[in-house]
């Protein structure tokens, strides 16, 4: 039940202010059925004043200051209910995004990377402005308020001619039977077309992007991704069209139906009113048969938004509802300085959902303190192995081992306190300096000697002399004074932020691939000094970083099939020696050649 969520959410906000909304609701619902009472008795009294009856002047007079009084305290009723509604709206948008952030931050990789729950996401962030949460609530006390109001008069309609009163009261049913049934279409085809929304996003984003603008530019991919769009929108327009179609039909000769009930009732209620010859209750009763016709129609209408906002609203609960941090940890703190090291043994994985196997039992070690540098072609499963290790996913069988101790045993968040891990598709924040380097340890982030220090070690610190505001300038060009990096300083400032984790375990996942030959050198032969120490595990396919490493591992097809030092390797003339020559004759090639 979507609505009872609502409430339970809403009252969580602030009971009082709920409470305190609802019950200026409730009176306010009270006031058509006072107001057509008064105005009765106004009308028959003036009426019987003119007619000669001299106490009815005296009534005429009371009957009009109450009914002044009631459109007064109707004044200060509604004001109260906005003051109330302005306060509750900026409360729950600030806390829907919110929750929607911390959601977001508690869900593992696998939810990100599976397509069904990545769509549900998108539908769910589509609410995370928290507009239809708010609009649930007011609808819920919308029809609440009618429904107040609609018995209130009903009472005094139904004294009249009971009739009458069901044919007033039933007469906006045809019209909202029509908005309910094309409201669920409408649902249904938004919901079937969550991934083709993603793409027509991802077309609009490949065009109007600063990153994205060179690429499209030269390859001049603009039309055929602009051809794409539109051709996706127009089958967008065609469906939305048709439905359109039908809705006017449909809900055209419905709505007749309705206009011609109500029509029929109010002629049916002139004609008995005559009949009755009391003046003054024909004036209350014109007036309750348009407000009870309001209040019916403002009713059935809010249960139809309401059931139409609720399916909305479902996703937004079912992303609440998804399960978090399924890799479970153990509760043995991460070591401060690896003793031993780290062993792969035997391990295996297949991302889940699919029947690929990825790793088909891969066993290396990474002595305490050493670097291990793992090579392979595309697709070989490298970026797999280190998921495993930062435990991102957990292993398919076989198991990873660190100190002897299984991976599973720490606690997961000490696990990747203790990492400083930079992946290929590292992140540019476009914010300062000290953010993009201080995010490696966010706490540290105001201590500028550490940061300049981990600076130093990724060769980033005469990029950010050169800045004008130096560890306070901000990067990228999304925002105001933004800086642009070249590829290879960005990298720069992702290994600072490694490096400034100060982490016993360092993991780098093709650090230097836009990095100058010089700088990558310089860091990979002090990378020991750098890192501190640190047990460390480099992705590379540049052979110039590969060879400076303790130990390689060549891993192909999901599986080590070579191993050893750079010198052994070449010697031992395999896979690595293949790669390796290939490599190195291109630069000599490009180095005779004239
Ligand atoms: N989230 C995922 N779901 C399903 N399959 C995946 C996923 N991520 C990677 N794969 C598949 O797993 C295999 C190994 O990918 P991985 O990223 O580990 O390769 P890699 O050795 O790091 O490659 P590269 O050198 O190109 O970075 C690839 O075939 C890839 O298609």
């Amino acid at each position: 039940m979507i609505w009872l969520r609502v409430t339970v959410l809403f009252w969580g906000l602030s009971p009082l202010r709920v409470s305190g909304f609802a019950a200026v609701s409730m009176l306010l619902a009270l006031v058509p059925a006072a107001q057509i009472g008064l105005v009765a008795s106004a009308v028959q009294s003036v009426a019987d004043a003119v007619a000669g009856d001299a106490d009815a002047g005296r009534s005429a007079f009371l009957s009009g200051g109450l009914l002044m009084a009631v459109s007064l305290a109707s004044h200060l009723l509604g004001t109260c209910l906005q003051y109330l509604d302005s306060l509750l709206r900026l409360e729950l948008t600030a806390r829907v995004g919110e929750w929607v952030m911390r959601k977001g931050t508690m869900l593992d990789l696998q939810q990100y990377e599976d397509a069904a729950v990545y769509d549900n996401m998108q539908r769910a962030f589509q609410e995370s402005s928290g507009g239809r949460v708010y609009q649930v609530f007011t609808q819920l006390l919308e029809v609440a308020r009618e429904l107040v109001t609609l018995v209130t008069v009903s009472v005094v309609l139904f004294s009249w001619s009971p009739w009458i009163a069901l044919a007033i009261l039933f007469s906006p049913v045809p019209s909202v039977i029509s908005y309910m049934f094309f409201s669920h279409k409408g649902y249904e085809i938004e919901y079937e077309r969550a991934s083709d929304r993603r793409r027509l996003y991802y077309y609009q984003h490949l065009t109007t992007s600063d990153h994205s603008y060179k690429e499209i530019r030269l390859f001049q991919l603009g039309p055929h991704l602009l051809d794409l769009y539109t051709r996706l929108v127009r089958t967008f327009f065609d469906t939305d069209r048709r439905l359109a179609r039908r809705q006017s039909l449909l809900g055209g000769t419905l709505g007749f139906l309705s206009v011609a009930a109500s029509s029929s009732a109010v002629l049916w209620a002139i004609h008995t009113t005559i009949d009755a010859g009391r003046i003054g209750q024909l004036a209350g009763y014109l007036q309750a048969v348009g407000s009870i016709q309001v209040s019916a129609h403002a009713m059935l209408l809010g249960i139809a938004a309401l059931y139409k906002d609720s399916l909305f609203l479902g996703n937004l609960f079912d992303f609440f509802a998804l399960p978090e941090r399924q890799l479970k940890g153990g509760t043995r703190p991460f070591p401060d300085k690896l003793r031993k090291g780290i062993e792969f043994r035997d391990v295996r994985f297949v991302y889940p959902g699919t029947d690929r196997v990825v790793l088909g039992g891969v066993s290396f070690t990474i002595p305490a303190g050493r670097c291990v540098a793992l090579v392979g072609q595309n697709g070989a499963g490298k970026t797999t192995l280190v998921k495993l290790l930062t435990r991102l996913y957990e292993p398919s069988g076989g198991r990873i081992l660190i100190d002897d101790v299984p991976i599973e045993e720490y606690d997961i968040d000490d696990l990747q306190r203790h990492m400083g891990v930079i992946f290929q598709d590292f992140i540019r924040y476009e914010l300062p300096v000290r953010d993009n380097i201080g995010f490696g340890r966010v706490e540290a982030r105001h201590d500028t000697e550490r940061v300049a220090e981990a600076a130093r070690a990724a060769g980033a610190e005469s990029i950010v002399e050169s800045l004008p505001q130096k560890y306070d300038t901000t990067l990228g060009r999304h925002f105001e004074d933004g800086h642009q990096l070249s590829g290879g300083q960005w990298q720069k400032m992702a290994l600072s932020r490694a490096f400034m984790r100060r982490a016993p375990v360092v993991v780098l996942d093709e650090p230097t691939a836009a990095i100058d030959a010089e700088a990558e050198a310089e860091i990979f032969t002090r990378l020991k000094e750098i890192a501190r120490g640190a047990t460390s595990l480099v992705i590379a396919h540049r052979f110039s970083t590969v060879r400076m490493a303790d130990h390689i591992v060549v891993v192909e097809n999901g599986k080590v099939i070579e191993h050893g030092v750079h010198q052994d390797l070449v010697r031992a003339d395999g896979v690595y020696a293949r790669l390796f020559r290939l490599q190195a004759s291109g630069y000599l090639t490009e180095a005779v050649s004239p």
